[in-house]
């Protein structure tokens, strides 16, 4: 149990039980969920803290991934196992953040620590495609087969850099092959909890960062890992979904011959590698994790293979490369929540001023995790709330219909009441807006699911 914090709460007892945070003299907001208090915000070391209590007792959980930078206010909204937060005067790639408090990786890691644990994660617009986990014995051919589908599609694919503690090949460069680190310096990393996954291979360490994945996804590409068959085991057990390939050789035979013609590596480094291929291609094999053996025998007909598993044959044009979208929140904002999945933010200024045409639509209901540190999948839609065309709406009842009639109801209803002492006319015009299916066009049409 920790000390109470310093700062002041003015209105615990209103509290967040309906989703909303407490306004607060400082910039600190509380939100109860179940016994808990979790109080976000104070500027600790210019990020946001998190403190929480649990029946009244001040807990210090440990806090788990990269903190938000702190903002000049924001606003919290409970999910089903984090909480949103909205961050006031924030960049469009930086304005949407969870605190994760019941997730399944929260879960998993208050078994593993045995204590109080919660995880920052940054909202991202859109789903990245799962990444590609490619393992096999040193020499089989990855880095070649790599940098092939690299090079032919440049545009769809990433490479994710992992961190290594082995000396640089001649021609390997620090941070494109690899990051070349000292092991004190990556095993203080691993400990900070910087790494999605690492393991020690042939004697070194090596490790794909958190970082190094997210990069490539926020790219809007498919990352690929060139990782030990460790390191697809911790992938397969994390929360990040990937698709797992093996590579096998024809034989010892060949494999030895491809090392020893590639001319990168000593005597003894050789006979460790070969060392360790047997049991790596035993466990590629048999382990279940990976969901495609290829062999390499023939380079091209392995690549054809390759390109065919990932839907990229000879005549398929790549897919247009996904370009993340951002969201713009107005600068100052109110949230109205309507169900567990949508939350509406509205402009705080005042009536039908130009700002209001920034109201957002949020949609949860598609939240996946990336790599600790993200969650992807929010989408979103601008709503043109006062628009000529819906004020046209909203003044002619007649233009509009509503939907599904019990759908409307309820769905009305509740936001009334979820809204009360929290902007109710913005929300209830919005719930008019959201709810009444256009009869003419003037009413864009996305503003309606
Ligand atoms: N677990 C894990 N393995 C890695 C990582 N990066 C590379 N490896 C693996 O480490 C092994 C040795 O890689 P490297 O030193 O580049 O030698 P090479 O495979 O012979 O080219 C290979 O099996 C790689 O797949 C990583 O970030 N994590
Ligand atoms: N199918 C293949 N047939 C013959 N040589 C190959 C084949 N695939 C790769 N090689 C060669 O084998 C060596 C090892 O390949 P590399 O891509 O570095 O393996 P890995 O990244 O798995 O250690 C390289 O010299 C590469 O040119």
């Amino acid at each position: 149990m920790g000390e109470a914090p310093t700062f002041i709460l003015q209105d615990l007892k209103n509290g967040t039980a309906n989703g909303f945070e407490s306004k607060t003299e400082t910039l600190d907001t509380a939100t109860i969920i179940g016994d808990k208090k979790y109080v976000i915000g104070g500027a600790d070391g210019g990020t946001l803290s998190v403190k929480f209590q649990i029946l009244g007792e001040w807990v210090n959980p440990i806090v788990l991934g990269t903190k938000p930078i702190s903002c000049n206010g924001h606003t919290t909204v409970i999910l089903k196992d984090r909480i949103l937060i909205l961050k006031k005067n924030s960049k469009p790639d930086d304005c949407i953040w969870f605190l994760e408090v019941d997730t399944q990786y929260v879960r998993q890691q208050k078994k593993l620590l045995g204590t109080e644990v919660v995880a920052w994660s940054k909202g991202v617009v859109g789903n990245a495609e799962k990444p590609l986990v490619i393992s096999g014995p040193s020499g089989v051919g990855k880095g070649t087969l790599i940098s092939m589908l690299m090079k032919e599609f440049p545009s769809m694919f990433g490479f994710s850099v992992s961190h290594t503690t082995r000396a640089a090949r001649g021609m390997e460069k620090n941070g494109v092959h690899y990051h070349f680190t000292e092991k004190s310096i990556m095993e203080k990393e691993i400990e900070d909890g910087k790494f999605l996954e690492s393991a020690s291979v042939h004697g070194n360490l090596y490790g794909t960062s958190v970082e190094a994945v997210e990069v490539v996804s926020d790219a809007g590409k498919r990352c690929i890992l060139d990782i030990d068959v460790q390191g697809a085991r911790s992938v397969r057990a994390s929360s990040l979904e990937a698709k797992f390939i093996f590579i096998c050789p024809p034989s010892m035979e060949e494999l030895e011959k491809r090392l020893r013609d590639r001319g990168t590596e000593t005597e003894e480094q050789i006979l460790k590698r070969l060392r360790n291929a047997q049991n790596e291609i035993e466990q590629g094999k048999s382990s279940g994790i990976f969901d495609t053996i290829l062999y390499n025998d023939k380079l091209e007909e392995c690549y054809e293979n390759l390109k065919k598993l990932l839907g990229l044959n000879c005549c398929a044009t790549p897919p247009p490369k996904s370009a993340p979208r951002e969201i713009n929140l107005p600068l100052d904002h109110s949230v109205s929540k309507i169900d567990d999945n949508k939350i509406i933010i509205n402009c705080i200024s005042s009536g039908l001023e130009k700002e209001s045409k920034n109201s957002i639509m949020l949609d949860v209901s598609s939240l996946k995790r990336g790599a600790p540190g993200r969650t992807r999948g929010l989408d979103y839609q601008v709503i043109d709330m006062f628009s000529d065309g819906l004020s046209h709406q909203l003044a002619n009842p007649e233009l509009a219909e509503p939907t599904i009639q019990p759908f409307h109801n309820s769905h009305l209803s509740s936001a009334n009441s979820l809204c009360g002492g929290f902007y109710p006319s913005h929300a209830k015009e919005m719930a008019w807006q959201l709810w009444f299916k256009p009869t003419s066009t003037s009413l864009d049409p996305t503003c309606i699911w």
